[in-house]
């Protein structure tokens, strides 16, 4: 037969590739052995080859299993899940001494490689290495979300806030009578309330990075597509979810041989349907002359002025600077950077904020004595008959209050084991080896979980960040001495949006305390501590749909929100703003 023969051809080439892959597997089975005999690594539960540890986890789910690890292992473990070592900080100790204080080192990315190499052709931000890259993008967004930039975005937030208080009105009891199922991507019904919820987390972040407005809840047409890229990028995102992932020589496979590839592609390119279409729209009005507000608009206008218009492509243009290269924040995003780096942050700041909205409301509900407390404090604070809702200036005394959402945080924070750190050098801890490529997590649940630092941490207790009389710190970070809890992350890697976050938290949360009653009947009120029926799956764990019913305190009450609503209809005129549509 000869070699042209197609059968006989591609009968070669299928034994080449299994000879190939087998002799791979070989080598880093052996390779894997050979380095883990010699080595002093952190202690762990022992593993199979080739797999580790991975059979013995939940990956949907691995902040359970991780917590009884921290509980056997002590603040520092070590897990193999596959070729890719986890180490695993358990303690505020352990975790600020390595991702804080060591933050040379520990401020990388391990990114999964299909998610962030080829869905998002590496320009998601949180995925980011800690490069030249990494440090353009977090410098351009403190402009926008550093602790005294971020104040600016107090106003959409208030009015944003009136809208949501407007909607829960009308929402009343509909989330009880009807019945609503949500979808298997954790797909949200639109008539339910935490849709309300979505619309307003999403609808400031929109409004932070492109100057636009969500501003209906039914069919806008890019509410739920935003929430469609982020579940499938979770989803594809999940650790051993592709096998390319973890084996990296599955990478040099051909086309043909690897289908997750070209799937990967497809979805790229319906990411940039989104997110690049919001960019091009975003320039177009630049171009016209029409000034916008957003931290987009102002990007493009500065990178003109700075003699780059236009700049396709991916990555950064690097601008000659005086800094040393690995410090260096000099350059300006291209397109591609900029859209993803725009949509990264409605990726960050949409979901994370509106689960804690949602957990508290779920707390709240578990405790009736505290709600009644919170509640009162409001009411001395706020009168009714001062005709407003709370604001930012009633922080100082609303202390209980702000503890409740500290509380919420540590309880049950949205991102619950952190995002991944990666060790860029070797290094060691207390005598454990760390290699350099090790995932490192800050697991935040575990440290919240602590009992030595959180007596009875199951517990909802505000009063561990409450004292009578004296306004409470958000005492958050980044700095570790400022810390009460890390739901915000670690070090150089902090979550840059905090400021905006609490702010948001507090507007609403407020709010809602001072305006609306709020109940769930006793038989579908989710319990905390069923963690399948009650929280999601995936590195955000937010909470499943929950019927609530809403109504105004009093007449009164009810009577500044809808005075609210209507006056800031108004000022979206004013600003050039969609008004919204009901
Ligand atoms: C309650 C709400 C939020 C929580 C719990 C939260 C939590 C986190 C966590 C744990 C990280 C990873 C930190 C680390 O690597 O150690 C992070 C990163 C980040 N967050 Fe947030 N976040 C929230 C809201 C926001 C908002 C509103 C924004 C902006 C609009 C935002 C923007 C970011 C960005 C840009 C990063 C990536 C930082 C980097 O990789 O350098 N976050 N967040």
């Amino acid at each position: 037969m000869a070699l042209s023969d197609p059968l006989v051809a591609r009968s070669i080439t299928a034994l080449d590739s299994a000879l190939v892959l087998g002799t791979l597997l070989l080598t880093v089975l052996l390779y894997t052995f050979a380095r883990e005999r010699n080595t002093s690594y952190p202690p762990g539960p022992p593993g199979i080859p080739l797999l580790g540890n991975l059979l013995q986890v939940d990956v949907l789910r691995p902040h359970l299993q991780f917590l009884e690890w921290a509980r056997q292992y002590g603040p520092i473990f070590r897990v193999r899940m596959g070729p890719t070592h986890l180490v695993v900080l358990n303690t505020a100790h352990a975790a600020d001494e390595l991702l804080v204080n060591r933050g040379a080192i520990y401020s990388g990315r391990a990114a999964p490689h299909v998610a962030m190499g080829i869905v998002s052709d590496g320009q998601r931000m949180v995925f980011l290495g800690y490069t030249h890259a990494w440090r353009v993008v977090r410098r351009a967004l403190q402009g926008t979300l550093g602790p005294a930039p971020s104040r600016q975005l107090r106003k959409m937030q208030e009015f944003e806030s009136r809208v949501l208080m407007h909607d829960l009105l009308l929402h009343g009891d509909r989330s009880v009578v009807e019945t609503h199922v949500q979808g298997p991507n954790g797909e949200i019904p639109e008539e339910h309330w935490f849709g309300i919820v979505r619309r307003y987390t999403t609808g400031v972040v929109l409004n932070m990075a492109y100057g636009r407005r969500v501003n209906k809840l039914f069919g806008h047409p890019y509410l739920h597509r935003i929430y469609d890229v982020m579940g499938n990028f979770t989803k594809v995102s999940q650790p051993g979810n592709y096998m390319a992932d973890g084996f990296s020589f599955l990478r040099w496979l051909p086309d043909r041989l690897a289908p997750w590839r070209v799937e990967a592609r497809k979805m790229h390119l319906w990411e940039m349907d989104l997110w690049g279409r919001l960019l091009d729209e975003c320039r177009a009005t630049f171009k016209s002359g029409i000034a916008l507000a957003g931290f987009v608009p102002s990007y493009l206008r500065a990178r003109a002025d700075a003699g780059f218009e236009d700049l396709p492509g991916r990555g950064v243009v690097v601008v000659s600077s005086s800094a040393p290269a690995d410090t260096s924040t000099a350059g300006w995003m291209r397109d591609k950077l900029l859209a993803y780096t725009a949509g990264s942050m409605l990726e960050a700041g949409s979901d994370t904020t509106a689960a804690t909205i949602e957990t508290f409301v779920l707390f709240m509900l578990h405790n009736p004595a505290v709600l009644a407390r919170a509640r009162a404090e409001l009411d001395a604070a706020v009168p009714v008959a001062q005709g407003r809702m709370p604001n930012w200036e009633d922080e100082e005394s609303l202390p209980l209050v702000v503890a409740c959402i500290k509380e919420t945080l540590r309880r049950r924070p949205p991102t619950i084991m952190g995002v991944p750190h990666c060790a860029d050098a070797d290094d060691v801890y207390e005598g454990h080896f760390i290699p350099k490529g090790s995932t490192v997590i800050g697991n935040i649940w575990a440290i919240h979980m602590d009992p030595a630092r959180y007596p009875d941490p199951l517990a909802f207790r505000p009063e561990r960040w409450y004292t009578p009389g004296k306004p409470t710190r958000w005492a958050s970070g980044p700095t570790s001495q400022d810390r009460d809890h890390y739901a915000f992350g670690w070090g150089r890697r902090f979550c840059q949006g905090s400021y905006m976050a609490e702010a948001s938290l507090f507007v609403v949360l407020t709010r809602v305390l001072w305006g609306l009653d709020f109940a769930c009947p006793p038989d579908r009120l989710p319990d905390p501590d069923d963690e399948t029926r009650t929280w999601s799956e995936g590195f955000i764990a937010v909470p499943k749909i929950f019927p609530v019913a809403f109504r105004p305190r009093s007449d009164a009450h009810a009577e500044v929100v809808r005075r609210a609503y209507e006056d800031v209809q108004r000022e979206w005129q004013v600003l050039g703003l969609a008004v919204d549509e009901r």
